[in-house]
């Protein structure tokens, strides 16, 4: 990541009107929303939080913004350098500790990235709780997307994707996914201009397994179907979903950012 005090160019502008496309479409961001960003330190976050600290400086909604790190080790341990990436943008930063892989590793799980994504979901929701936010803002991109769908479409016979904006039923705390219409290699591309350097990822059962299929198919299929993605989102928008890609929730008919 790059040194704190360190000038930093401004975000590009089509990152800027992809993350406020979304914003306005799912109607992400309502006014006095307190707001938890998951913050890893991989390059999905690293953008999720400049994107919203800019986005909390330009637009005239205004929201409050928090971010957590979890320790999935359950080590009690933060990098330096996530500190210095959240202070310097004024970020305040808390953390949780939890021994996701410790566990996972132990119940030997054969596909231990849904449970993995459930429990973190889970602490980064209660920390939101704990800390008197209303909002969890997490890094899903576009890719996540349609990845997701196609693990769902190949593996559960349905069409079905995680949403953009939802409310979690027990905790009430609304997710919001800002990144939605950004692909990942604009993220890793506009992070790298920045001169951020990602924190690699910490997962110990690598990118195996029915997801990591599930990219590598994706980024097969567009070798030869170069608009698969545009498609497949297209698909999305318009396909009657119980989890609302096309239309907004109800939420949208108040003012939202930006
Ligand atoms: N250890 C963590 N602490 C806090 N939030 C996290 C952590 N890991 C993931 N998240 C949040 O969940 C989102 C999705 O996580 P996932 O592991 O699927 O993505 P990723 O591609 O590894 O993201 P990133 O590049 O941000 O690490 C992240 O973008 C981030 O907002």
């Amino acid at each position: 990541m790059s040194k704190p005090g360190q000038e930093r160019p401004p975000l590009a502008r089509s990152i800027r009107r992809a993350i406020g496309q979304a914003v306005e479409s799912f109607s992400l961001i309502l006014p006095h929303d307190r707001i938890l960003l998951g913050l890893s330190g991989g390059k999905d976050s690293i953008l999720l939080a400049l994107g919203l600290r800019e986005l909390q400086r330009r637009s005239p909604v205004p929201f409050h913004l928090q971010a957590c790190f979890v320790d999935s080790h359950g080590e009690d341990s933060v990098p330096p350098s996530l500190q210095d990436f959240a202070a310097s943008l004024g970020i305040p930063l808390v953390t949780r500790s939890y021994p996701i892989f410790p566990i996972l590793k132990e119940r030997e799980e054969a596909h231990p990235c849904s449970l993995c994504a459930h429990l973190r979901r889970g602490i980064l929701a209660s920390c939101a709780q704990e800390t008197g936010n209303n909002v969890l803002a997490l890094g899903h991109h576009l890719d996540d997307a349609l990845e997701t769908t196609l693990l769902n479409l190949c593996h559960a016979g349905r069409f079905r994707c995680f949403s953009p904006h939802m409310t979690m039923s027990r905790s009430g705390i609304r997710v919001i996914r800002p990144l939605v219409f950004l692909e990942e290699s604009a993220v890793a591309a506009e992070v790298a201009r920045l001169g951020y350097i990602p924190s690699a990822p910490p997962c110990p059962f690598g990118m195996e397994g029915r997801r990591g299929a599930m990219k590598h198919l994706l980024k097969e299929l567009e070798t030869s179907i170069p608009e698969i993605k545009g498609n497949l989102l297209h698909a999305l928008q318009t396909h009657p979903l119980p989890d609302g890609w096309g239309t907004p929730s109800g939420a949208s008919r108040r003012r939202s950012a930006p």
